[in-house]
């Protein structure tokens, strides 16, 4: 006697458990973290900026399936630390891998494997416990040749490391090829159990931090290379103004751009005023979008000298 076949209606999902868990994208600067979390949650949550090295708050976007809770936690980039911010960034680097239940490794395909991918493969070799995926980005870059000899080398590298890859995946983030496929990958290694967070949350980063990430990724743009490093910004107040109509809303937020010398203050400013301005525009698009609520965005740039080698100054800015 045969089993009945099952009832094209029944969804596939049906026996299979509910899983949660953690995720976490590793990858050299630029390597397209940002965008593939970006890309799996179907929302702007995490920074993406054209210059290394923007990422340092760990932003979680959450995927949210029938069959799974996905949370992914996108880290900074795992570099030779130069500061105590650089050794601070690592320490969470690796707390993190040892926390998560996988970590997807990024390598971007239009880019030989270089020493930069080699340091942070042969670091993800020592999370042992951890299954690795190796995520080939920015697939729409390349042709299937030049894709197939990255999948083969990436495949070298593991065996040379004695490094396991669960899956070694290519995808593009920006066409959307196969994204969604890498979360298929992804489920079965997480854990069995019910949703983390609520249904239709993205993240349970504090708002004041991703609005902060916003304002700084706007004031990236186009500044020249010393200062990315030196940028940060502490949103210090988020208020409902009084006394509006209940239908529009406003919501004042007052932020400062904190540098590290005075003299960079006048690149941030721009002449006249018109770069900050500029910022506070592109910044206040993606807040509104974000928070879905009007906004009054109040920014000022203050000096607070050398703070990433200064530890009182960098608790004062959340790290
Ligand atoms: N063509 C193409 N470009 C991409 C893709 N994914 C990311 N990029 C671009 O690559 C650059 C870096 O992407 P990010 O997502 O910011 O990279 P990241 O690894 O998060 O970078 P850090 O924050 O510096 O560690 C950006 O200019 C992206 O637009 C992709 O699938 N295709």
């Amino acid at each position: 006697m045969s089993a009945p076949s099952p009832s094209p209606d029944a969804p596939d999902t049906a026996a299979a458990p509910h899983r949660s868990g953690f995720a976490c994208f590793v990858g050299r600067p630029n390597a397209g973290k940002s965008t593939l979390t970006n890309a799996l949650v179907g929302t702007k949550v995490a920074i993406t900026s054209t210059r290394p090295q923007t990422t340092r708050h760990t932003v979680r976007g959450i995927v949210h399936r029938a069959d799974a809770q996905l949370v992914l936690v996108d880290t900074p980039g795992l570099h030779k630390p130069r500061t105590l911010l650089g050794e601070r960034l690592n320490d969470v680097v690796r707390t993190t891998w040892a926390e998560v239940d996988v970590i997807g490794f990024c390598l971007p395909a239009d880019q030989k494997l270089g020493p930069g991918d080699r340091f942070i493969a042969k670091e993800l070799a020592e999370a042992r416990k951890t299954p690795k995926v190796a995520v080939v980005t920015k697939t729409d870059l390349v042709d299937s040749e030049a894709l197939a000899r990255q999948l083969i080398a990436i495949d070298q590298l593991g065996t040379e490391l004695g490094l396991e890859w669960a899956e070694i995946i290519p995808v593009s983030a920006v066409a959307g090829d196969q994204v969604s496929l890498l979360a298929d990958l992804l489920v079965p290694l997480m854990p069995e159990g019910p949703a983390l967070y609520p249904d239709g949350d993205l993240t349970d980063e504090p708002e004041q931090v991703m609005v902060a990430e916003l304002i700084r990724e706007a004031a990236l743009e186009g500044v020249r290379d010393e200062l990315p490093h030196s940028i940060a910004v502490v949103v210090e107040e988020m208020i409902p103004r009084e006394d509006r109509p209940a239908d529009r809303p406003l919501l004042d937020i007052h932020a400062n751009i904190y540098i590290e010398r005075p003299s960079q203050k006048g690149i941030v400013i721009g002449p006249k005023g018109k770069r900050l301005k500029d910022v506070g525009t592109a910044s206040r698009t993606h807040i509104e979008a974000l928070l879905g609520t009007p906004v009054y965005l109040d920014l000022h740039v203050k000096v607070a000298k050398d703070w990433q080698r200064d530890p009182k100054q960098l608790r004062k800015l959340g790290f």
